[in-house]
């Protein structure tokens, strides 16, 4: 009998694979960054076949690391980067382009016509999203616009498109030699090609986009006892196991913080910062600037939804100071460095770089520092860099309030970001909620391995899932009013001055 469940977790930053017990415990993990390629301002790119690459390397590392072979493993579920768009050949399986990851902006001007006069909201109502370069609809026309014979290989059938979750399981499950093009229903909202309700592909929408109806995968259940497919005795994990559970990395984290409640919320600091609130089987749509979302679908039941606060920024902006400022030399020195300094010295810092998403959603807004003076250290840049994430966390949290009616209690959180116990005091400070860290902060991974595990009977049953949830530690707010009200003041303020940058 396998007594594992296996996760991969293609993330923007790298690629895991974790492995869980029953109790939802991880028993190995093995995890590699890949390269992010900026060709020119606001381009971002991944190359697929380094992902995919790096994704058999962390298998065959945590398979070993744990002393597992193929049929130890139950069942396997794929999370991932949402929206980042890879179009290839499915004969060959060779990428026509590198990956769009998901903060690149070149689509503006896609998304400018797309509008009309209509404006941002003219696909709202059937997809829950405004017009932005964040999603994937634009990204795929951008390639079949700019990369020579690949709309004519779309219309033969041979150029086809897939997040990183489509393109993962198709390798996984054979890749040229019949591998499974799918995806699932929270993946393929974010395409803006997918109807909310009834969460199927939109062909006014499609049509609308120039994108050719064949190239897109087939949507399936977040957690679908029918199985997308099997991995092959020759791949990463050398034999046949059933690859059953398929999740947005957002929603994963949701799922993996068993937050399965109407009004139950979770954030996730990673490369970007995603916070989301389940709303049950209703779509609420937003009047705050917040995305409507699918959350999950497990097998026949309805689809649950959520509302989301999305941020572009948020660990991505220590990556920054690391990488390109060279003021850090690992992600985790950025604590040790805003503790040499007190308070922010009056200076705000908008990592605004690929645009803002909510609740502005506004393309044209570009990073700055504000509030400089001969007075501020290395030691206020990285204070400022971390601060800027829980106030945009507090943007999302009032726009999420505003638009449900839930007043919250207490923030669930997970990603990279929450070893920071600066940032995760402060945001309590900030939010006058307190942040609590769950035993397993890899909620993303392990979410995708409930998915897969429900599909074939490894956990009975959302409940199982929630007796495995423990907390780790809380974050009580401090009594000083100051970061919530006058500290987020200025933020705000600061804010403004990203507006209407890019001409
Ligand atoms: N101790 C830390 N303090 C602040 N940021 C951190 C810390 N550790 C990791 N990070 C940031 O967290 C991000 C990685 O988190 P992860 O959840 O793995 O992201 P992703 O899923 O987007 O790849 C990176 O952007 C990194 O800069
Ligand atoms: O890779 P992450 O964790 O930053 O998540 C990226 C999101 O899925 C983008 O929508």
């Amino acid at each position: 009998m396998a007594k594992y469940v296996a996760a991969i977790d293609q993330g923007t930053t790298s690629s895991r694979c974790m492995i869980f017990n029953h109790a939802g415990e991880p028993v190995s993990s093995s995890q590699m960054e890949h390269e992010q390629i900026y060709p020119k301002p606001g381009w971002v790119e991944h190359d697929p076949i380094e992902i995919w690459s790096r994704t058999k390397d962390v298998i065959h590392d945590a398979m070993e690391k744990a002393g597992l072979i193929a049929s130890d493993i139950a069942a396997i579920g794929v999370t991932n980067q949402r929206e980042t768009t890879v179009v290839w050949d499915k004969n060959t399986g060779q990428p026509y382009y590198n990956a769009i990851v998901w903060q690149d902006t070149r689509t503006d001007k896609i998304c400018d016509e797309l509008m009309g006069d209509e404006g941002q909201d003219r696909l709202r109502e059937q997809t829950g999203l405004p017009l932005a370069t964040y999603f994937s609809g634009p990204k795929i026309k951008w390639i079949l616009d700019n990369v020579e014979g690949v709309r004519e290989a779309a219309m033969r059938g041979d150029a086809i498109f897939g997040n990183m979750d489509t393109w993962v399981i198709w390798k996984l499950t054979g890749g040229i030699n019949g591998g499974a093009h799918v995806t699932d229903v929270t993946n393929a909202s974010r395409t803006m090609l997918m109807n909310l309700e009834g969460t199927q592909w939109n062909d006014d929408i499609c049509e609308l986009m120039d994108v050719p109806r064949k190239m897109l995968p087939t949507i399936r259940p977040s957690s679908d006892p029918e199985v997308y497919g099997y991995t092959a005795n020759n791949g990463p994990f050398g034999g046949k196991i059933p690859v059953c559970g398929d999740l947005g990395d957002q929603q994963a984290a949701t799922v993996g913080q068993t937050c399965f409640s109407v009004g139950e919320a979770k954030n996730t600091y990673g490369t970007g910062c995603f916070m989301l609130l389940n709303t049950g089987t209703e779509i609420v749509q937003s009047k705050n600037g917040l995305l409507t979302t699918p959350c999950y679908k497990f097998g026949n039941e309805p689809t649950v939804y959520a509302l989301e606060g999305s941020i572009a920024i948020a660990g991505a902006v220590v990556q920054w100071l690391r990488d390109q400022m060279r003021l850090i030399n690992t992600a985790a020195d950025v604590e040790n460095l805003a503790r040499m300094v007190e308070d922010n010295g009056g200076m705000y810092f908008v990592p605004a770089f690929s645009g803002l998403f909510a609740p502005y959603w506004k393309s044209d807004a570009r990073g700055a520092i504000v509030g400089m003076t001969r007075y501020l250290t290395r030691g206020h840049f990285a204070r400022a860099a971390l601060e800027a994430v829980a106030y945009q966390t507090r943007e999302v949290l009032d726009a999420m309030e505003a638009d449900s009616g839930v007043k919250l209690q207490a923030l669930k959180v997970d990603g990279g970001m929450v070893a920071n116990e600066l940032l995760m005091q402060y945001q309590a400070d900030v939010l006058g909620v307190p942040v609590t860290r769950p035993k397993v902060a890899e909620s993303t991974a392990l979410g995708a391995a409930y998915a897969a595990g429900l599909a074939v009977g490894f956990w009975k049953n959302t409940n199982e899932m929630r007796q495995n949830w423990g907390i780790d530690k809380t974050w009580e707010p401090n009594d000083d009013e100051t970061p919530r009200v006058d500290n987020y003041k200025m933020w705000k303020k600061a804010v403004t001055r990203t507006f209407d940058w890019v001409e």
